[in-house]
């Protein structure tokens, strides 16, 4: 730890406990906790959404007015607070923008003023902050949603007497998702756009705001050092790389952590029995509860398991033709997952085709996503592009075996059975070819059905691997030393 807390504003769009449609809520959460936990004056601060958790117990502690120009009226806002664990949570509170079913869209159509409900929130965050007189070290911002902050500290808060020390950091869990908006969206910035619009524009009148953030956060984080190698590279990199490039010097890859205190069947409060490495009795339990929740027979067969986004980026575009084929195979499958209505109609189709085989679980269901890890024999991760990926570390710490493509932080965090049999954790697969993920779905299943003791050595050995929080947070810390380091002319 250093000699002094950092004061940290950990600036984020969705928390898990409170609100979540993936992984950024998970690490959102575990993170600012691991770093209080290791003595740091942590602090989040998020939007009040209509859907949040735990509404009521949130205290009505500020009402402030954001103050425009422009023409613009000026916004009346609250400020709530609430704790999780000891960490303090400040909920942004503005209706016209947060009181809405979701968080980020509905359906398929996103909202149409997500730009201008960013470009608020970001603004809204110093005045919150300055208002609580918690001055931070560090913003530390987490992908689009919050990467306007980075240009607002430099831009608009290089001088101001609050905030003239004050770095920022900004964490990318997913580049693919870049906040790329019309410019009238962006009238709440007072005329900064126009100064840099270059620097950040994307296409005719639009604003890039990952862009914004890469630009001038003073130091930038990948997921996991794969992903931030990737990132460098015009394949991996969603058409940022020139942007990663410029900044190489200031781009590392910190791999997430796991919460174990969540995703542990020894303690898992979700499933029917608990079980660890050390007894494996409950996972056979685990396993038939699966079989019963999702209507699938009773049978000893492989159960091959996955619980995502249903997005392009999950490879689902691969793992529907391989399905098609493997599903030939004596095994059971449980996909559950919410998402692309194209990806839900092909999976409700192939349903029908394999009614004793294939079960898609059309929902976002907690208590489903911890069965799936604790009944099923395999995991499936077959991303296009995964920054970090959270499920197969669970899927490690529950004995169930991923199947990854060898992409982001699953490379970092899976050890190939063909690479290295001894040390195997799981298997992976290359090429972005439905042939090849068949291929090493095929291999599993021989694994398991062959050498029933190498399968259970295997699975031993995943059971006992931990990416443990602390691990991160230390080099979150370095991270924020780096960036206190940073000599203010820099990136101006
Ligand atoms: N239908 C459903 N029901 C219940 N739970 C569901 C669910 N669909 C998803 N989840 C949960 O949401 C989380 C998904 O996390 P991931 O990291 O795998 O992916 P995501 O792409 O959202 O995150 C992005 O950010 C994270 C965090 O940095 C990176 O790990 C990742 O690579 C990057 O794409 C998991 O906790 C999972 O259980």
């Amino acid at each position: 730890m250093t000699a002094h807390p950092v004061k940290i504003l950990f600036v984020a769009s969705e928390v898990e406990s409170l609100a979540k449609t993936g992984g950024l809520a998970d690490v959102a959460k575990a993170l600012p906790l691991a770093l209080k936990e290791h003595g740091q004056d942590v602090r989040i601060i998020m939007p009040f959404y209509k859907t949040i958790n735990r509404h009521d117990e949130a205290e009505k502690i500020l009402d402030l007015s954001l103050q425009t120009s422009h023409g613009c009226q000026d916004i009346d806002y609250a400020v709530f607070k609430l704790m999780l664990e000891d960490v303090p949570v400040y909920l942004i509170q503005q209706n016209d923008y947060f009181e809405r079913d979701q968080l980020y869209s509905e359906g398929e159509f996103a909202y149409d003023d997500n730009g201008e409900r960013f470009t608020f929130f970001s603004r809204a965050v110093f005045q919150v902050a300055e208002a609580l007189e918690f001055k931070p070290d560090i913003f530390h911002c987490n992908d689009w949603h919050t990467a306007l902050i980075p240009y607002l500290l430099k831009q608009k808060f290089a001088h101001h007497p609050f905030f003239c020390n004050s770095k920022s950091v900004l964490t990318i869990h997913n580049a693919a998702f870049q906040g790329i908006f019309e410019k009238h969206q962006f009238q709440l910035l007072e005329g900064l756009a126009d100064g840099l619009v270059d620097q950040i524009l994307d296409g005719y009148n639009c604003i890039n705001l990952l862009k914004a953030g890469i630009r001038f956060a003073d130091k930038i984080n990948a997921v996991s050092p794969n992903y931030a190698q990737e990132l460098l590279t015009r394949l991996g990199s969603h058409g940022l790389c020139d942007y990663f490039e410029q900044r190489r010097g200031d781009l590392v890859g910190i791999l997430n952590g796991c919460e174990y205190s969540d995703w542990d069947p020894a303690t898992d409060k979700y499933i029917p029995t608990n079980y660890s490495a050390a007894d494996m009795s409950g996972k056979a339990v685990c396993r038939q509860e699966l079989q019963v929740e999702t209507d699938l027979a009773q049978l000893n067969v492989p159960i091959f398991g996955m619980v995502c986004r249903l997005t392009e980026q999950k490879g689902f575009y691969l793992l529907l033709p391989a399905l098609q084929q493997f599903l030939r195979h004596n095994v059971q499958v449980v996909i559950v997952g919410t998402g692309d209505s194209g990806i839900v109609a092909e999976l409700e189709s192939m349903q029908k085709q394999w009614p004793d085989k294939l079960r898609f679980i059309h929902a976002y269901s907690n208590e489903m996503a911890h069965l799936v890890e604790a009944g099923a024999d395999f995991f499936l991760m077959p991303s296009l592009f995964e920054p970090c990926g959270l499920n197969q570390m669970y899927s490690l710490a529950y004995g169930t075996l991923p199947i990854v493509r060898g992409v982001g932080g699953l490379r970092d965090t899976v050890s190939d059975y063909d690479e290295d049999a001894e040390n195997a954790t799981g298997h992976i697969f290359y090429d972005p070819e439905p042939a090849d993920l068949l291929n090493i779905l095929r291999r599993a299943l021989l694994l398991y059905l062959e050498h029933p003791e190498e399968f259970q050595a295997m699975r031993h050995r995943a059971m006992l691997s931990r990416f443990h929080w602390k691990e991160s947070v230390w080099q979150y810390e370095a991270l924020y030393n780096d960036a206190l380091n940073v000599n203010p002319v820099q990136h101006q």
